[in-house]
């Protein structure tokens, strides 16, 4: 199980290459819409098998259902029943981690030494941390005091909000969509998941798990789709649902906002990245390099926290650039079954595309192109895939489109600064706030900068090292509220004060 420390069978024989199905009511359905789409491996462009597109009846269908197992046996159940069913889907997505694992990598392409890191055990664990918050969290208690000396006791009485609309993207897709799913069921929600259209396999997937496991029927749904005028407005527009928790682009995250008005329900939105790495003289170079590499290119470049804009002090400006050149030289693009590839394709050509557009504007706009800039030559049958050059630019201004956009693609651009102060105004000027690393050994320094960038998450001395029960979400145009432990009781549930007179 897990690790990967071999070769494994060829994704190209995996029982995971499978049509996408609905799971609506406990039940997999290809809907009513008679419409589908194609769903293509980004390592080869193989075709995978069909997907539904889910319409409006498939949606109230699925809402219904939920509502109705709040309204059931999910809703009568006890914290100890919910939690040992859920206890038992994280041990059935362990047990079949072999089967999450190739339908993950045939959808997204990603190294399978990737994924069975990070996004299979992070899908098990989404249910059982979630587990421990509901069992474990306490409520506020307010004793006051009244006229008539006998005082009255206020307590927080948190209850479920009701059915979720759980909106989740490509880039980590079980692993992105359980971070909703977890705690949205371990504090009693239903849910309808429109995973993105271009991963659809493990959510599907998780239906076999959840009734396999017993939860009862309702409580988990699918329905596949599209966003705009598809599966995923007419989901945010029904009004059975309650709350929208979505993570992806900041311009649909603002469209789902404007959904989410109508009833005034609440968002959670976890949405795009321009994030800065921040390497001053005094770090440890290994560990910097080490950890650039990853937040640059790690998943292809596809992680709302990685870096794509590193500024480096001038002292070291140069070694930095050479040292990052020959390590994003050194990646092997590969299959993600095999052990030694350290870097897989984009998910799809459609969002090559949307990188190569960023890689012509870079020259464009004046950029010195330090390694990549386009595409690589793949043998055989990898030539049909979304391979793209791991790329580093440096002297771009700092309005360039690449200094200043979400790419979400392999690269970064490598800037030199001379002092603190300096580096802080330019991590900070962008509309985005989610994340940033700042590598140095200078301790006072390491919480000085940390205070002073606007973002949701600041590692320092190191990237992606998640603890889930810390807050987790962005600042500015990356988004709106927390999640993680505690801070996701304030989306999925309601709270109610009760104001006893003694
Ligand atoms: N913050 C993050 O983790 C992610 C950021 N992105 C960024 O977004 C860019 C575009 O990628 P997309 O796949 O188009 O991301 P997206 O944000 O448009 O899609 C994410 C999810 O939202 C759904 N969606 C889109 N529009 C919707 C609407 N109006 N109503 C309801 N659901 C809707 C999609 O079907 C998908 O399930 C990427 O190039 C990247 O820059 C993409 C994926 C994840
Ligand atoms: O919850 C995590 O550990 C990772 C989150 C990553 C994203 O939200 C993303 O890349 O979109």
């Amino acid at each position: 199980m897990n690790a990967l420390s071999q070769p494994r069978r060829p994704l190209a024989e995996s029982s995971a290459r499978r049509d996408a199905a609905h799971f609506i009511n406990g039940e997999f359905t290809q809907g009513t819409t008679g419409k589908f789409y194609d769903n293509f491996c980004p390592v080869d462009g193989s075709r995978i098998g069909s997907v539904p597109e889910g319409g409006k009846a498939e949606i109230d269908a699925a809402v219904k259902a939920a509502r109705a197992a709040m309204e059931g046996p999910w809703g009568q159940m006890t914290l100890n029943e919910r939690a040992a069913l859920l206890n038992k889907v994280a041990a059935e997505i362990n047990r079949r981690f072999d089967e999450f694992l190739e339908a993950e990598c045939l959808d997204t392409g990603k190294p399978m030494s990737l994924a069975s890191h990070i996004d299979i055990p992070r899908g098990a664990a989404n249910f059982t941390m979630f587990i421990d918050v509901a069992k474990t969290v306490s409520s506020e208690c307010f004793p006051m005091d009244t006229p008539d000396g006998k005082g009255a006791l206020n307590y927080g009485l948190r209850r479920p909000r009701g059915v979720i609309a759980v909106i989740s993207p490509w880039n980590l897709p079980l692993l992105l969509m359980t971070w909703k799913v977890g705690p949205a069921l371990a504090l009693g929600n239903t849910v309808v998941v429109k995973p993105s259209e271009a991963t659809p396999l493990t959510a599907t997937l998780l239906g076999e798990v959840m009734n396999t496991c017993g939860v009862p029927k309702g409580v988990y749904n699918v329905v596949h789709g599209f966003g705009g005028n598809s599966a995923g407005e007419f989901l945010t527009q029904h009004p059975g649902v309650n709350g929208i928790t979505f993570t992806g682009s900041t311009r649909s995250g603002e469209m789902l906002m404007r959904e989410a008005a109508r009833g005034v329900r609440p968002v959670s939105l976890e949405l795009g990245g321009k994030n800065p790495g921040i390497v001053f003289a005094d770090a440890d170079m290994d560990k910097a390099i080490e950890g650039t590499m990853r937040s640059a290119f790690a998943n292809c470049g596809q992680v709302c926290l990685g870096t794509e804009r590193v500024y480096v002090q001038r002292p070291i400006f140069d070694e930095f650039v050479a040292r990052l050149k020959a390590g994003a030289e050194g990646l092997k693009l590969g299959r993600p079954e095999d052990p030694t590839t350290g870097i897989g394709p984009l998910v799809s050509d459609t969002h090559r595309k949307k990188v190569l557009s960023y890689y012509a504007k870079a020259v464009e706009q004046g950029a010195t192109v330090v390694t990549g800039g386009g595409i690589p030559d793949m043998p055989g049958d990898l030539a049909g895939g979304a391979w793209i050059q791991p790329t580093i630019w440096t002297g771009a201004a700092d309005d360039a489109a690449i200094v200043t956009e979400e790419i979400f693609g392999p690269c970064c651009h490598i800037r030199p600064f001379d002092t603190e102060e300096e580096v802080i105004k330019l991590a900070n000027g962008t509309p985005y706030g989610l994340a940033a690393a700042v590598w140095t050994e200078n301790l006072s320094r390491a919480h000085r900068v940390a205070s002073k960038l606007e973002v949701g998450i600041c590692w320092v001395n190191s990237w992606f090292l998640r603890d889930l029960r810390t807050a987790f979400g962005g600042a500015k145009a990356s988004g709106i509220g927390r999640e993680g432990g505690v801070h996701s009781l304030e989306f999925y549930t309601e709270m109610t004060n009760v104001c006893v007179k003694l």
